[in-house]
């Protein structure tokens, strides 16, 4: 049989991953698929670095209409990136009853209800096992391996750059810029590392793996994003003390009233797996009812280890493209008349435990005016530990780590302990999570 022809859009990082991978390993792959796999067209603006990598193996062209257009082309690679031009390519590409295959993560979550109403309409597939943690079959293991199961809730270090700068600055004590720097030299950050720092890429991958876990619309919009820049080295070195390690955490999760769908940095005991992932490594766990606990760990970023998903994805189709688009995997894993409306939780109704440092002054009193603030509002205390502070004799910073709570309740207390004369700063206040 006829190789499949592949048109890809974008031949950056994981674009030229891609051809590479396919290259290399086009024996096996076409083992697997039945039959062989073929990029026939590239769409770079930059040309000329596009013709560096494939040379002489298939055409460069620099407007990515051409590449919709040709009608050899069976599958559409979008590896450009971003919301603009890609959600339009996309939707042509759809359009043109092309089958769709994308890492963007960020156009999925913000789009994806729109693209993949689409793609239901024109019975096309739109496959993005890059999108979420890189490497890491995780799409595969929510829509397919476990859905037999009522999932529980989803925890996730899904963000390569941040989980590197999150090592080296505690292991080799480097500074946030300088290993920011190393991160977009090896391919990990996105364009606009902003969405990498402030925990928006994070937030992506979230809200997509909350909506094949829960049957929910994707609502990136309802998500609370939280990132690492404004993390204090003391924080992590306190948290080390009390027997944690403190990690950017996408999280999602369902309660009675709704789904947590959320993003920050977190507290996580030491002697967790999840805890000791390091470097831009990803790992997700998930909890369903029946399985129990499961991990999945690997490189959520890099050229080869994405190019791997999405080459998963060419399989995929290459295998399911002829098949009647009923008896496919939903795009979501539920059916499209089976979604359902169960909302994000605000975050002051989400339920967690919390890590607090507070400046205070070194006198009498001072610890059960704060104790008898977080009483009055029902939460309760699980640690305090007492540290000189840098700022000498008369300041002293107490740590607390509470237990469960609702956030509503804490950002009440938050406000009162801020309130009293003795609290000389603003209160540093981290979530905790047991992740068990
Ligand atoms: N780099 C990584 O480790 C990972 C990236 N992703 C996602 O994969 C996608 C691609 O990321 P990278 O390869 O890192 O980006 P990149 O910036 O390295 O590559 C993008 C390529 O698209 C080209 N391009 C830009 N606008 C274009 C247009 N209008 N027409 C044709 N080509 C155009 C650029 O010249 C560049 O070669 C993004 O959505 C990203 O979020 C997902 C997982 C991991
Ligand atoms: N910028 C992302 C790349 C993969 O999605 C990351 O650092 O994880």
């Amino acid at each position: 049989m006829n190789a499949i022809k592949v048109g890809l859009l974008g031949i950056g990082t994981v674009g030229s991953g891609t051809f590479n991978v396919l290259n290399r390993n086009q024996a096996e792959i076409r083992g697997r698929a039945g039959r062989g796999i073929e990029i026939a067209m590239v769409a770079d603006l930059d040309t000329a670095r596009a013709k560096s990598i494939v040379g002489n193996a298939c055409e460069v062209v620099s407007d990515a209409r051409q590449v919709i257009a040709n009608p050899e082309i069976d599958i559409v690679v979008e590896l450009i990136g971003g919301y603009g031009v890609a959600k339009t390519l996309v939707l042509e590409a759809i359009a043109a009853g092309k089958h769709v295959v994308t890492a963007n993560k960020a156009l999925l979550a913000v789009h994806g209800t729109e693209i993949f109403a689409a793609a239901h309409a024109k019975g096309v597939i739109v496959a993005f096992e890059a999108a979420v943690a890189g490497g890491i079959p995780i799409i595969k293991a929510l829509r397919e391996g476990l859905t037999a199961n009522r999932i529980e809730w989803i925890a996730g270090i899904i963000n390569g750059t941040t989980n590197f700068i999150l090592s080296e600055m505690r292991g080799k004590g480097l500074d946030f810029a300088t290993v920011l720097k190393e991160a977009q030299r090896l391919g990990y950050a996105e364009a606009d590392p902003t969405f990498d720092i402030e925990g928006v890429d994070a937030a992506h991958k979230a809200t997509i793996m909350s909506a094949i876990a829960f049957g929910i619309p994707v609502q990136f919009d309802k998500a609370h994003v939280e990132g690492i820049t404004q993390l204090q080295a003391a924080d992590i070195k306190y948290a080390e003390q009390l027997g944690y390690r403190i990690k950017l955490l996408g999280l999602t999760r369902r309660r009675e009233n709704g789904i947590e769908l959320r993003v920050h940095p977190t507290l996580i005991p030491t002697n967790r797996l999840i805890a000791n992932v390091e470097g831009a490594m990803n790992a997700v766990v998930v909890q369903g009812d029946a399985v129990g606990t499961t991990l999945y760990y690997g490189k959520g970023a890099g050229s080869e280890p994405t190019a791997s998903a999405v080459i998963a994805d060419l399989v995929d189709i290459t295998r399911l493209h002829t098949a009647d688009p009923e008896h496919r995997v939903p795009h979501l894993a539920f059916r499209p008349d089976a979604m359902s409306d169960t909302p994000i939780l605000a975050m002051d109704e989400v339920l967690t435990s919390f890590y607090l440092r507070l400046r205070v002054a070194d006198e009498a009193g001072v610890l059960s005016r704060i104790t008898t603030i977080l009483a009055e509002n029902d939460i309760s205390i699980d640690a305090v530990l007492q540290r000189e502070s840098a700022e000498g004799e008369k300041q002293t910073d107490l740590i607390i780590l509470t237990h469960e709570t609702v956030e509503g309740r804490m950002n009440k207390a938050l406000a009162l302990m801020q309130g009293l004369p003795t609290v000389l700063a603003p209160i540093v206040r981290l979530r905790k999570e047991e992740l068990a």
